[in-house]
Order: structure tokens, then C-alpha cells, then sequence
């Protein structure tokens, strides 16, 4: 097995020659003879990719090392771009097809349901489940679903039943027994083949896989085959290649012997040669060699034939709109040019986003475990104390020495029995995380290690949102959206919040609003209050109302403002886990009686969903009057899209002067693993330069955006209610143009000595002041600083002694690490990085810069963060850091004048 990169390419149809560089480039050139088949794929091949591959021979006849593949060799392109078996599936029935999926998502509609309903009946009679009894959880399961499609339970049961009966009876079969070795669904990952998916099931080592049509031919589906055959490429990776896999029609147990022809038995067993697999790689290439290029698939490829496809009229209409070739042609008139530009540059971005987030994949194996703990994304060394079935699932518990990392309670997650790609993993949600860890999963692990799991979530839902917003965007919001007229306002008179003309005249423009209204909120400008007043002022002139946010807690901490206004007229979209305590209430339960369900979701005037929610299956169907985005200023466009589409006006609340929206391609521009080494082809000239621009389109906001184009729009909230005056004074000058006023003389003259049993005499001297810099003097240790640890220590132990709560202080780090080395100095107080902390506030706040020497530290690398970390003090702020470090910048050096 080698991996090489490609230098150059040529070749004709039957033999092409690549020159690799082997040892991920570092080796001398080889050549490499790709005949038959292959050599189609090294016709795909672009310089800069990886290519791995398998049983080839080594060519010693010329003296001059190369290599050639034979008969049971594979050539895999970019290994690394890891594929999903279910697009290898739709691009081998027509490439068009699996574009088309990937920008539209999975619809809501009635066979979509069923399907998803007997699979998981599937799963449950796997572990044991007693028929009936499946049905109806299962049917009861989907009651959100089924109430939305307007379905009766019952005739849902009946048509589940009809295909039950198939597994259950092919279960029942003689052929197994007790010796059968089952495992339903399994999370498989292939490093070699770049492919990974779930199979339904695999039974003695072999896939099996479920399909709820009919087929009467004695043969599975080639598009059927296909897939089998990628789970068989998977399973053999981690033991003895399958050579049979099964499918099951369960519609065909349903068919009457009268009516219909042909073999009606519901299970196909077909064989797995190394024909079929050698196709499946050099089709998943193919695939690959496209997505890499930004190549938009015409139908042509695959001879697709048109006339039967259900997806034709999406395709045309795809087609025509985007001026694209294709084997169905196309309807409708072309796009304005501009839009036809900005769908494709934000699809070349978040195309550049699922690369960064294969990357992420790829570092469960081309990283050691302590890599991966090193580098926050793994806990490992867990020592499994226990297992325990719950509700159809299991619940694992470890112990663990140091829960230090990104995953969070809550988090989806990948547990593994310490080896995520080899093992057994199972995908996962943390239920808590201390000394003892506990994950919820559908199947038993040993629990030894936990990763983060690089979700490819957030990337197709940017996708579909950018569909719907550009293709079937209504025109009218498209011309506000392209620059192509200013946004419109009705005249409101009324007032709202009479104690505050800024938040005053926010809500008069949101309720006036056309188009789109920005409110831009600094601070402890009263955004989360503000929300809550235009939301009822909405209501009242009955609008229905979608709220959203970036966060979990910015959605929730909208609604408890809500709550404190009297407005309990909501209904929160979310799962159990993402959902605070406090609003378990108000969330919509999906299980249970479909209309009742469906008319709770309907009837409600105000629904709140985070915007990844809102491009879930349900919330596409949802329409609104407004929808209200809270933490626009850390949203990509294409995210903000998701909830604005799905309403006929927006509003927009956040503030671009804090956290800007977390762009993965960005980072790993840096350290893309890709080596041009040819700048001629011009596929991969693009590759190379267009990873940086694609990224700054989504590291700006939409309401960045728009508040630049269109300063009309917004509103300012200038007046802050948080901090006293002395801590506001150096943000406002910096980030605010020095806008910034306190609320009221309270706001800006308060003291810890407002605060009951705080004796100012019993802090040291230089706490005593609002705000204060300490210089501990240390060497930065990695990412930590152990004397700025023991430094911070004293302080928070300084406030507690003067009489101060705990809970009433806050340390940030900019790194998880120090902020795990100060948790353990002080572990009574809040202490986290600057994301974390945004959007929360405390009346001390200690802030640990860690800079020695240079400003070489994710705070500095964009001063929005420390504008974030700056503004969560009330009544006393701490800065400690270098001094020298610090001055070395000129905005840093003025920080510092300030806080001395
Ligand atoms: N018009 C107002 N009158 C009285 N109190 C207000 C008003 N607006 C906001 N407040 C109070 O000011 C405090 C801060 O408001 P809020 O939490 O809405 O700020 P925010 O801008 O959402 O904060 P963050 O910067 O953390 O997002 C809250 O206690 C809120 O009740």
C-alpha cells in the first residue's frame, strides 16, 4: 500500500502512466501503470492528489522501480475525501441525482417516513423486539411527522405491518439460528477507500440492507448492488471480506401471487466479485475527481435515462435556473448573472467546508490517540466501569482522569472501544462528563475513548439553504438581498419601550420592516429584551413569528425574556438534550397522537428553533411572517439563509464586532495537506488559491453584510446596561466608535462594594480599582503558563476573601488547556475560553491572556474576541499578561494603558 501524490498525468484508454510521489510526496518519483479499467481512473487523476493503492506490482524488469496494477488491484483517488455509501448509490443511478440530493435535502413526505419507520422496526426485531409492539412505538415515534402529512395511525400501522412481516419472516427463516452473529446498524469508516456509511445490518460478517420498494426480478437492483457492495468494502477493512450480501424488498411480502409476477420473495442474496467492488471504487473515484474540480454533473455520464426519474422536474428546473447543461434539458429562465455567481461561489465554499470536515475525519487515524487528547479533540485512557440497557439503547459509563477537551455534555460524539476506525464506535451523546463519563448510544462499546465527531450537518444544511434561498428565493427579497434596492419601511408611531430611544426606535423598524430590519447590539445593549418586546409587538399585529439563533441558549434565554414579559405563547423546536431545563415545557414533543402533535406545532404564533434546526425536514415546511435571527453576527450566510427563507421578512440581531461565524476551511487553509506541484493545470491552480476566498465568504455574516450595505436598516442599541463605566470606556472607544453610554449612574458607578458582605479594605491595593492589570512575570508552557495559573489563583482567591461570592466570578483563557490548569487551581468559579463565554456576563471577571514574549495566541489573532472577553465584567475586570508581550501591539499597548 503507498501513498502518493500525483505529479504529472497522460495516457490513453487502456494503459495511462501516473507519476506518483510516494511517502506523501517526500519519495522519489515512480511511475505507476494503471491498465484496463484503471486507467480511466488515472485519467481523472489531477496533480496535487493523494492516491493510495492496493496490490500492485512492482515493475523490476526496467530497472527503474515503477509499478503496475493487475488483476486484483484498486487505485483509489484522494482517499481522504471520505464519501457517503448513499451518494456512491444515487451518482452510480445518475451522477446529476446525487447532486441534485446533496442540495436539497431529504423532503417531508410519506414514503420518506414510512421508510425511516420500518427500518427502525428492522432494528428493533435485530435486538430482539417483539413485532406489534415495535410497530407501535415506532409508529408512535414519528406522531410529529405522520400529524404534519395529515396520515391516520392506523392505516400507518397497517402499511408498516406489510413490511414487518418480510423481516420477520426472513428472520425466522431456519437458515438462522443462534450461531447467527447480528449487528444492526454500524458506523463504518474506510481510510483506504474513502467511503463511509452505516450499513442496515450485518449479519455472520456480510451487509445486509433494506429497501421498502418492491422488486420482482430474481436479481437486486444494480443501484442496490452497489451499495451492498461499498458496506462490503468497509466491513472487509476490519475483518474477512464478505463475498455475499443480501437485500431485502419488504414491499414484496405485501404483493398478492394472483396479482403480480416474477419472484416475490422479499430476500436476494447476490454475490460480491471483485468486478462489482473494483466498479464501486472507480465509480466513488470518479465521483471524487468531480466534487475536487467544483465539475457539475450533466446526467450524460452515467446514461441516465430521464423518462423515469422521479427527481426530472427538480433537474430541469435546476438546470434552467442556473443555465447548466443537462440530459433533461432545462425550463424556466436563467438567473441574473450575479446570483448564478454567488451560488457558485458559496457553493465552492461550502464544498471547501465538507473538505475541512473530512480532514477532521481523517485525523481519527493519520493521528495517534494522545494527538488527538493533545490537540482537545479525544478522551482516551477511560477505564469502562459499566453498561447498562435503557430504552431500546445502552448507556456507557468510564472514568476518566482528565475530561479536558472540546466535547461538551450534550455533545454527539464517536465511542469507541479505543480505536475509532478499527474497533467498534458507535455514534453517541454525552450525557455527562466529570471523573465519570456517560454516553448514550444505540449499541454496546467499551467505553476506552471518546472524539469528536466531524458532523458533515452543518455543511448540507448550508447547501440547502443556499438552494432555497437562490433557486427558489422569492424574487422580491432577492433584490434587497443582491444590492439591488434598498429595503423598505412602514411608518410606526407607536411607542414600544419608553425608557430607551435606541431599543425604541429597534423595534419600531422591525414592525415597519418590509424587507429586513438590522439591530446591531452591543454588549449589554438590551438585544435578548429587545427581542422579546418586538416579538409581542409582532404578535399583536398578528404575525406569526419564527425566532432563531446561532445557540441553544441564545434561543432559550430569548424565550425566558419572553416569559418575564408575560408572553408564554411559544413553542420550542429541539431536542431533549439541546433544549435548557426551564423550557422542557414549552418543547414540542414529536412522539405521540399525529394531529395533536401537528396542530402544536401549527397553532403556535411564536415557534423557536436554532437555525441548524431550522433546515430540519419539519421546519422546511413551516412558513412564517418574520423571522427574528438572534447572534446573526456569528452566522454564514448560507446558515442565517436556513431560518430567513423559511419567512416572509427578517430581522436580523447581533453585533460583527464580536465572534465572527467559525469557518473550519479557514483554519485549515494553513495546513492543507495537498502539495501543488504543478501550477499549470488549472483545476488545481483553483484548488490551491481558492481555498482563502472561499473561506471569507462565510467568515463574514449576512448581517455584517447588510449593515455595511444598507446603514438605513439598522439600529445602534447605545446604551449599555452592564458595565460600570470605567471597564465600558476602552471597548467603546475601540469597537464602538465610542457610542457606548451606561444606562442609568447606577450602571456606571457600580462597585463591588455594592455587592452585600464585600469589604473593599480587605482587597489588596490594586484590585481595589474597576479595572486593574497584573503582570505575573512567568514563562508561557505550551499552551498554559503555570505562573499566570498560580497569579489568577491568588486573584480570585483575593475577591473571595474581600466577601465575594464564587459564582459572582469568571476567569477566561484563550486556551482550553489553561483553562483547564486555572479550573483545577479555583475549581468553585466559572472559568472557560472567550467563545464559551460570549453572551454571558459576571460581576468580577479575571482574564488570563497567556502571552509571553509574542502575541502568538487565538485571543490576538482577531481582537473581536478580546472585545468579547473585555465586556463580561460588571463591577470589576482583571486583566493578567505580559506587558511587554502586550505593548508589542498597538492596540494591546493602549489595553494596557488603560487597565494600569
Ligand atoms: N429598556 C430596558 N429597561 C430596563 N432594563 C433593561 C432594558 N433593556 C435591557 N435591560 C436589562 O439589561 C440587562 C441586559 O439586557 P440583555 O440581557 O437583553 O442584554 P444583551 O444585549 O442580550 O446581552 P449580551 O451582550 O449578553 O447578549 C438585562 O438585565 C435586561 O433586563
Amino acid at each position: 500500500m503507498y501513498k502518493r501524490q500525483v505529479e504529472t498525468r497522460y495516457g490513453e484508454r487502456d494503459l495511462a502512466e501516473l507519476t506518483l510521489r510516494p511517502d506523501g510526496g517526500r519519495a522519489d518519483p515512480v511511475t505507476l501503470t494503471c491498465w484496463g479499467k484503471w486507467a480511466e481512473t488515472a485519467d481523472y487523476a489531477r496533480a496535487g492528489m493523494d492516491v493510495l493503492t492496493v496490490g500492485v506490482e512492482a515493475n523490476d524488469y526496467d530497472g527503474e522501480g515503477g509499478y503496475a496494477t493487475t488483476g486484483d488491484s484498486r487505485v483509489v483517488l484522494q482517499p481522504d475525501y471520505l464519501v457517503n455509501v448513499t451518494d456512491v448509490r444515487s451518482w452510480v443511478q445518475c451522477p446529476r441525482l446525487e447532486y441534485l440530493n446533496s442540495m436539497s435535502g431529504i423532503p417531508l413526505n410519506y414514503p420518506v417516513v414510512k421508510g425511516t419507520i420500518v427500518h427502525e422496526v428492522f432494528s428493533d426485531l435485530l435486538r430482539g423486539s417483539e413485532v406489534e409492539a415495535s410497530i407501535d412505538d415506532r409508529v408512535e415515534e414519528a406522531g410529529l411527522d405522520l400529524g404534519l402529512l395529515g396520515r391516520d395511525p392506523e392505516q400507518v400501522r397497517a402499511d408498516v405491518a406489510d413490511h414487518a412481516r418480510a423481516i420477520d419472516g426472513w428472520l425466522r427463516q431456519g437458515t438462522l439460528d443462534d450461531e447467527d452473529e447480528w449487528r444492526s446498524e454500524q458506523t463504518l469508516i474506510s481510510e483506504r477507500y474513502g467511503l463511509k456509511g452505516r450499513a442496515d445490518a450485518v449479519r455472520r460478517g456480510s451487509p445486509v440492507e433494506l429497501k421498502t420498494g418492491k422488486n420482482t426480478k430474481s436479481e437486486p437492483r444494480f443501484q442496490d448492488k452497489i451499495q451492498v457492495a461499498c458496506y462490503a468494502l468497509l466491513l472487509g477493512e476490519r475483518g474477512p471480506a464478505p463475498d455475499t450480501g443480501t437485500l431485502i424488498y419488504t414491499k414484496n411480502a405485501a404483493l398478492d401471487r394472483s396479482e403480480e409476477d416474477g419472484d416475490l420473495s422479499p430476500a436476494k442474496d447476490f454475490s460480491l466479485n471483485d468486478g462489482l467492488l473494483g466498479y464501486v471504487v472507480r465509480q466513488r473515484n470518479r465521483l471524487v475527481a468531480m466534487a475536487l474540480d467544483s465539475t457539475v454533473p450533466t446526467g450524460y455520464e452515467a446514461n441516465a435515462r430521464c423518462e423515469y426519474c422521479f427527481e426530472q422536474d427538480t433537474c430541469m428546473v435546476v438546470s434552467g435556473r442556473l443555465d447548466q447543461e443537462s440530459k433533461a434539458g432545462g425550463i424556466g429562465s436563467a438567473l441574473p448573472a450575479e446570483e448564478r455567481a454567488y451560488f457558485a461561489r458559496f457553493y465552492r465554499a461550502i464544498e471547501a467546508e465538507r473538505r475541512a470536515v473530512h480532514r477532521e475525519y481523517a485525523k481519527l487515524w493519520t493521528q495517534t490517540p494522545e494527538e488527538r487528547a493533545d490537540a482537545d479533540r479525544a478522551l482516551i485512557d477511560l477505564e469502562p466501569v459499566g453498561k447498562t440497557e435503557v430504552d431500546g439503547g445502552w448507556e456507557l459509563r468510564a472514568r476518566c482522569d482528565d475530561p479536558v477537551s472540546k466535547i461538551r455534555e450534550g455533545d454527539v460524539v464517536l465511542a469507541s472501544d479505543g480505536d475509532p476506525v478499527y474497533g467498534t464506535a458507535e455514534m453517541g451523546r454525552v450525557l455527562e462528563l466529570d471523573d465519570e463519563v456517560v454516553v448514550s448510544t444505540e449499541e454496546p462499546v467499551d467505553l476506552r475513548r471518546l472524539d469528536v465527531y466531524p458532523s458533515e450537518m452543518g455543511v448540507d444544511g448550508m447547501l440547502t439553504a443556499l438552494h432555497n434561498a437562490v433557486l427558489a428565493g422569492d424574487p422580491d427579497r432577492k433584490d434587497v438581498l443582491f444590492g439591488r434596492r434598498e429595503p423598505e419601511f412602514r411608518e410606526v408611531d407607536e411607542e414600544f419601550i419608553p425608557n430607551n430611544p435606541a431599543q425604541n426606535r429597534a423595534v419600531r423598524l422591525a414592525v415597519g420592516a418590509d424587507d429586513c430590519a438590522l439591530v446591531h447590539g452591543p454588549p449589554g445593549t438590551g438585544k435578548t429584551y429587545t427581542i422579546a418586546r418586538t416579538i409581542q409587538a409582532l404578535v399583536e399585529r398578528g404575525e406569526r413569528v419564527l425566532l432563531s439563533g446561532f445557540t441553544n441558549r441564545a434561543v432559550d434565554n430569548a424565550l425566558e425574556a419572553l416569559r418575564e414579559q408575560g408572553f408564554e405563547e411559544f413553542v420550542r423546536v429541539g431536542t431533549e438534550h439541546g433544549v435548557r431545563a426551564d423550557m422542557q415545557g414549552f418543547r414540542l414533543e414529536t412522539r405521540g397522537d399525529p394531529e395533536a402533535r401537528a396542530r402544536e406545532l401549527e397553532d403556535a404564533p411564536v415557534v423557536a428553533a436554532t437555525t441548524a434546526s431550522c433546515g430540519s425536514r419539519v421546519m422546511r415546511e413551516e412558513s412564517f411572517d418574520v423571522a427574528l435571527v438572534d447572534e446573526a453576527g456569528q452566522l454564514t450566510e448560507p446558515a442565517t439563509l436556513a431560518a430567513v427563507t423559511l419567512a416572509d421578512r427578517f430581522v436580523l440581531v447581533g453585533d460583527h464586532q464580536q465572534l465572527p461565524p467559525v469557518v473550519q476551511a479557514a483554519d485549515a487553509a494553513d495546513e492543507s495537506d495537498i502539495e501543488i506541484e504543478s501550477t499549470t493545470d488549472p483545476a488545481s491552480a483553483r484548488s490551491d488559491g481558492g481555498v482563502a476566498t472561499d473561506a471569507a465568504d462565510l467568515s463574514r455574516s449576512l448581517f455584517e453584510r447588510l449593515v455595511d450595505a444598507h446603514p438605513d436598516a439598522s439600529v445602534l442599541l447605545d446604551t449599555q446596561y452592564r458595565m460600570a463605566q470605567r471597564i465600558q470606556a476602552f471597548p467603546s472607544s475601540e469597537f464602538y466608535d465610542g457610542a457606548l453610554r451606561p444606562a442609568s449612574p447606577d450602571v456606571a458607578t457600580q462597585h463591588l462594594t455594592d455587592l452585600p458582605g464585600v469589604d473593599d479594605d480587605a482587597l489588596p491595593e490594586h484590585l481595589r480599582d474597576r479595572v486593574a492589570f497584573v503582570d505575573p512575570d512567568g514563562t508561557a508552557r505550551g499552551n498554559t503558563n503555570p505562573t499566570e495559573v498560580e497569579r489568577v489563583g491568588e486573584t480570585v482567591d483575593a475577591f473571595v476573601a474581600a466577601g465575594l461570592a464564587p459564582d459572582d466570578v469568571g476567569v477566561i483563557a484563550p486556551f482550553r488547556a489553561q483553562a483547564a490548569a486555572i479550573r483545577r487551581r479555583v475549581p468553585d468559579v466559572t472559568v472557560d475560553t472567550v467563545d464559551r463565554f460570549q453572551g454571558s456576563a459576571k460581576e468580577v471577571i479575571v482574564v488570563s491572556f497567556v502571552a509571553t514574549g509574542t502575541l502568538d495566541s487565538p485571543v490576538f489573532e482577531d481582537p473581536r474576541r478580546v472585545n468579547v472577553a473585555l465586556t463580561r465584567a460588571k463591577k470589576a475586570l482583571v486583566l493578567v499578561g505580559d506587558r511587554e508581550a502586550l505593548t508589542s501591539d498597538e492596540r494591546y499597548a493602549r489595553m494596557v494603558e488603560w487597565a494600569e
